[in-house]
């Protein structure tokens, strides 16, 4: 009997304990779905007509974050067969109002200073990378004066100098990688294309000093810059995370690094150089304020990391799509043997008006592979959408995604299919708008860095349009095509199977680019010296 109380009274309470957890448990299970059942019907009940549609979803808060998250496009293309080209979802618990097609393209990129507004969006993301008072982290009309000051930079005489810059680091890169000794290999191809990336625009936008650092010290400090852009950043920008430690840690290190430079620079008297640093060093803002030394250093990070993603993401889907088209890589070879001449004389900036295909290539590509997906925009007074009865309240964020009307059939005959040569005149795939075409009597306007085409009635526009269009678009394309031309003298490539399949895209990180591992396999060409 003693034995039995003994064992009761800790099984009384086991059982009072497992009572309560259970209990627990079913009130948990019953508070979710009371919640779930109250959202779902919320979105039965009649809604305000004056809001897009709102994409159905069960969980409040989540909404449609994971659907979208996993494919943007298809998320888009899903959902406007649905409900149209203007639609409300909720991301991380946000009204995000999508507009897709060339008309949401132009309301939400070319929108008004007064209505639209980057910085509230990127701001917590970009500031601890770049560093202060640059970019998203002053007044607009200032980010207009530095992106004046950047794009300026950018003229027709210094792309001269960036070729023979660019070819070189390309094939010293081939010479001295490992992955690419002998006559032929296999190699995962997108990380080094961003080293490809990173050597050549540094070189070229930055100098050889700061280059050559990226050997040393500053490949692994901009690697930690990088981690400051992962998605889940938007919320925990803040926190006291390693990798935010190592972020901050490597903002005030790599600023420091541009700062010493300028002062030696300044010190040594230097005048007469054509780069990027002593052009900012330069510059004045209006009112004859100079551009203060951590200003110059953020923006050179900033001019970086802009550029770093999309262009590597780019040559990486390119050189994809070269492997699963290997008669296309041929064709490229061959142009330049016809166009250049059977010796392929070292590149220069003029010789790359003279291949068509392979300017064809980056452009085609960059119709089916924008890295930048969806473009945001906080609103910041009620914006009635024209020929609609919507008007976007401030509570919405805006999301362009211009990727939607560049793989739309209405424009371009087969959208899915990568076909470079449809850019050229007469082909069966030929879009039924080309920018240019629309650009001859398109609305151009300045914001403040020049005067740009509005694009609003282009379907393509992957680099943006409007006050926060593209300064690096002009360099992107000189870039991409002159590693293009140069990786095709050296290799034929394929895929490590000879298939024709193109790998998928990973979307987890702001900007998207190929799923990996993405191998393919590597040919030198008979006449390329091995090394
Ligand atoms: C294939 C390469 C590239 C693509 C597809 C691309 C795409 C874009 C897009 C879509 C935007 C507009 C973003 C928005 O409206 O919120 C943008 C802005 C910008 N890009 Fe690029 N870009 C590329 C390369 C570069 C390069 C190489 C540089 C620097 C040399 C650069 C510097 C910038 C800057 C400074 C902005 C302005 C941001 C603003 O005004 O808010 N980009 N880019």
């Amino acid at each position: 009997m003693g034995l039995l109380q003994d064992l009761a009274g800790p099984l009384s309470q086991r059982f009072f304990e497992l009572g309560t957890a259970s209990q627990i448990g079913v009130s948990i299970f019953a508070f979710l779905f009371l919640t779930v059942l109250i959202n779902v019907i919320v979105q039965f009940l009649p809604r305000n007509s004056h809001e897009p549609p709102l994409v159905f979803h069960f969980f409040p808060v989540i909404g449609s974050t994971v659907t979208y998250g996993m494919d943007p496009p298809r998320f888009f293309k899903e959902n406007r067969a649905k409900y149209g080209d203007c639609f409300t979802f909720i991301l991380l618990g946000k009204k995000t109002t999508v507009y897709v097609g060339t008309q949401g393209n132009d309301f939400i990129l070319n929108g008004k200073i007064r209505d639209v507004c980057a910085e509230e969006i990127y701001t917590v993301l970009t500031t601890p990378v770049f560093g202060k008072d640059v970019v998203y982290d002053c007044p607009n009309s200032k980010l207009m004066e530095q992106k004046k000051f950047m794009k300026i930079a950018l003229t027709t005489d210094a792309f001269r100098s960036y070729v023979p810059i660019i070819s070189d680091e390309v094939t010293n890169y081939f010479k001295k990688s490992a992955d690419f000794k002998g006559k032929s290999g296999i190699v995962n191809l997108p990380p080094k294309m961003a080293q490809i990336t990173i050597f050549t625009a540094s070189h070229a936008l930055q100098g050889k000093e700061i280059r050559d650092k990226f050997d040393e010290t500053l490949a692994d400090l901009y690697h930690d810059l990088d981690m400051g852009f992962s998605p889940i950043n938007f919320s925990l920008h803040w926190a006291p995370l390693p990798w935010n430690n190592r972020r901050d840690h490597a903002q005030r290190t790599v600023a420091k690094i541009y700062m010493d430079t300028i002062k030696e620079r300044r010190a040594r008297g230097e005048t007469g150089a054509q780069d990027m640093m002593m052009h900012l060093m330069n510059s004045e803002y209006k009112g004859g304020v100079k551009v203060p030394d951590h200003e110059i250093a953020h923006m050179m990070i900033a001019l970086l990391m802009a550029g770093q993603h999309s262009s590597s993401s780019t040559s990486s889907w390119i050189m994809l799509r070269l492997a699963s088209r290997p008669d296309i890589m041929q064709e490229l070879y061959q142009e330049q043997i016809d166009n250049l001449g059977a010796d392929l004389p070292p590149l220069q900036y003029e010789d790359l008006a003279k291949l068509p295909l392979n300017q064809a290539i980056v452009k085609e590509t960059l119709r089916l592979h924008a890295p930048i997906h969806s473009i945001m925009r906080a609103v910041k007074q009620p914006m009635p959408v024209p020929g609609t009865k919507y008007v976007i309240p401030t509570d919405h964020v805006l999301l362009a995604a211009p990727g939607v009307s560049a793989s739309d059939p209405q424009y371009f005959p087969n959208p899915d299919l990568w076909d470079p040569h449809r850019w050229e005149q007469g082909s069966a795939n030929a879009p039924s708008i080309v920018r240019n075409e629309v650009e001859e009597d398109d609305e151009k306007i300045d914001y403040g860095y020049g005067l740009v085409s509005k694009g609003a009635g282009s379907p393509y526009l992957p680099f943006g349009a409007g006050r926060h269009r593209c300064i690096g678009e002009q360099f992107a394309n000189v870039q991409l095509q002159t590693i293009v031309a140069v990786t095709v003298r050296h290799f034929q490539f394929s895929n490590v199977d000879g298939s024709d399949k193109v790998i998928g895209t990973d979307y987890a990180s702001l900007f998207s680019r190929p799923l990996e591992p993405a191998p393919i396999r590597w040919e030198r060409r008979d006449n390329a010296v091995a090394v």
